[in-house]
């Protein structure tokens, strides 16, 4: 039987406040470094590592660390939350996504139906269709092959499935499983929904709807901006569009969609990459078994998530040097920085996967917590970013925890060898240059030019970005999210934080205003 208890209520959390804290410049310096980065190290699935010989962390430190894991219980809270309990207390649902790629534990029934059987059951369905789709079995009216998938979803339902996209279409054209350009629209702004339309031929456009509650404003609104392209192109929208849903939602089982698939309230939207909401589109642009390849590597990385030892589960204990950052450290941001341009919009994916997750000041039971919770998450990939915000991150007075993600080989196979360094060497390179910058830092006489050092990092190193690993990435975060989740007695699984703003913009569409919402209506000319 699981406890759950708030952060400062554990022992073992007073402890940690009180251990000697490490200076991260002088441990990271010399061979104690070149041992540090040996060590400091846990395997992943699909070859990767999580490296965190940069993070502020000692023997010591990660000693109290796994004590707080013990305490808090947060392998049983895993365990209890993939065979089947209530985790998301706020909306009384079950937590399955990790169900949709893999069966943790045991067989878990709900509305009287085997869970694993019916995510197996949706994936077939979908890779069924988009077989059917690449053999021209499935046509436009005209009897012509579809070219080209369009996503129309907001948040869950697009950020996870677009980054998934953009991760793996490189190696997709490289490996020759490119079978569909993909497209995306997310924004109400009408220039989103224009500016795709404009790009695409919709007469060999598929239109991919995913709303799995059907209700969301800005999805059912551009959903009747591209029919209304559709009917000008005297296109018959039913044959160019299906639905990514929940059963009980009003898209399921409308005559608007050539075939509907399937997920449920137990897939969070932000959780619901590895469901139908990334399958349709995945496979349609990818093939099926490019998408199983994804979901193994993610089944995979869900299984060391198990592990109760906390140095040899990577998920959960780069979530706990990360509450020790939070809350012992005070750090409140976390930036993610992957050295790959794949994962351009992965930083995008994290930041509602966490902050919609961990942004939060009550627990479980609605009660206000006395400590810090989820970070403010934002990232860029290298070296972008390097020539944007690293100067803040290297000489700002706020000390934000850094993750980064790099791979030892592209994805395309192509490269250049200019000034004795390929175009991959000197990306990683930077990689490296940076991490020893934060954490060590540089003397200098001159304050300008001297850099404190003690910033912290860790390290996602990988052979490539393939479907599996990419799989494996997704994994880590997710369960990383579920743990700190589990260590704040948050319940990560709802997101009543978004709701207010949905009432107001209703009252404003509807006239309904009075004091500064009114003045505001009145100063956007609506
Ligand atoms: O898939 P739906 O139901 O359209 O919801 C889209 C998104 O809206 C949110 O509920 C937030 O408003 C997200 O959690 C979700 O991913």
């Amino acid at each position: 039987m699981v406890e759950w208890k708030n952060l400062d209520t554990l022992k073992s959390y007073q402890e940690l406040k009180d251990t000697a804290r490490v200076n991260l410049a002088e441990v990271m310096s010399g061979e104690n470094g070149a041992e540090r980065v040996k060590t400091y190290s846990v395997p992943m699935a699909e070859g990767m590592a999580y490296n965190y010989a940069a993070k502020a962390v000692d023997d010591n430190v990660l000693a109290v660390l796994a004590k707080l894991a013990k305490e808090a219980q947060l392998t049983e809270k895993f365990a209890a939350l993939y065979n089947g309990e209530v985790i998301n207390t706020g909306e009384k649902r079950l937590v399955l996504h990790q169900l949709t790629r893999g069966q943790l534990g045991d067989a878990v029934v709900a509305d009287g139906v085997d869970k694993r059987a019916f995510y197996v059951e949706q994936q077939k369905k979908v890779a069924e269709f988009a077989n059917k789709v690449h053999a021209g079995e499935i046509t436009n009216a005209a009897g012509e092959k579809f070219t080209t998938v369009v996503q129309i979803g907001i948040g869950g339902s697009d950020l996870g499935p677009r980054a998934m996209y953009l991760a793996l279409e490189n190696w997709a054209k490289k490996h020759d499983t490119f079978k569909m350009e993909a497209k995306f629209i997310s924004n109400v702004d009408p220039d989103d929904a224009a500016a795709v339309l404009a790009s695409i031929d919709v007469a060999h456009s598929l239109f991919v709807l995913v709303s799995k509650s059907g209700t969301t404003l800005e999805t059912l609104t551009n959903e009747s901006f591209v029919k209304d392209a559709l009917a000008k192109a005297g296109l018959d929208a039913s044959r160019h569009m299906v639905a990514v849903t929940s059963e009980t939602s009003p898209l399921a089982k409308s005559d608007d969609y050539l075939t509907a698939f399937f997920m449920d309230d137990y897939i969070g939207g932000r959780y619901s990459s590895t469901s139908a909401v990334g399958g349709a589109v995945l496979s349609l642009a990818f093939g099926p078994e490019v998408f199983d390849r994804f979901l193994a590597g993610a089944a995979a990385e869900d299984v060391l998530a198990k592990n109760e030892n906390l140095l040899e589960n990577p998920a959960m204990l780069d979530a706990l040097i990360g509450v020790y950052e939070r809350n012992v450290l005070g750090m409140g941001c976390t930036a993610v920085l992957p050295y790959s341009q794949a994962l351009s919009r992965f930083p995008a994916h994290l930041q509602q996967a966490d902050m919609e997750s961990n942004g939060k000041s009550v627990n479980r039971f609605g009660e206000p917590v006395d400590y810090v919770t989820g970070p403010v998450i934002f990232g860029e990939p290298g070296t972008n970013g390097q020539h944007s915000f690293y100067q803040l991150l290297h000489q700002g007075t706020d000390i934000v925890p850094l993750q980064f993600i790099g791979f030892k080989n592209n994805q395309c196979g192509v490269d250049v060898d200019i000034q004795g360094s390929t175009s991959q060497q000197k990306l990683c390179a930077n990689v490296v240059a940076q991490m020893v910058a934060f954490a060590c830092g540089k003397e200098d006489e001159n304050r300008n030019k001297y850099f404190a050092g003690g910033r912290p990092s860790s390290i996602i190193v990988g052979d490539q970005l393939t479907p599996e690993t990419l799989g494996a990435l997704l994994s880590h975060f997710e369960n990383k999210i579920m743990f700190q989740g589990f260590a704040w007695n948050l319940n990560s699984f709802d997101q009543e934080g978004v709701q207010l703003g949905k009432v107001l913009a209703k009252r404003v569409l509807a006239h309904d205003t009075d004091g500064a919402l009114k003045a505001y209506s009145e100063l956007l000319n609506i």
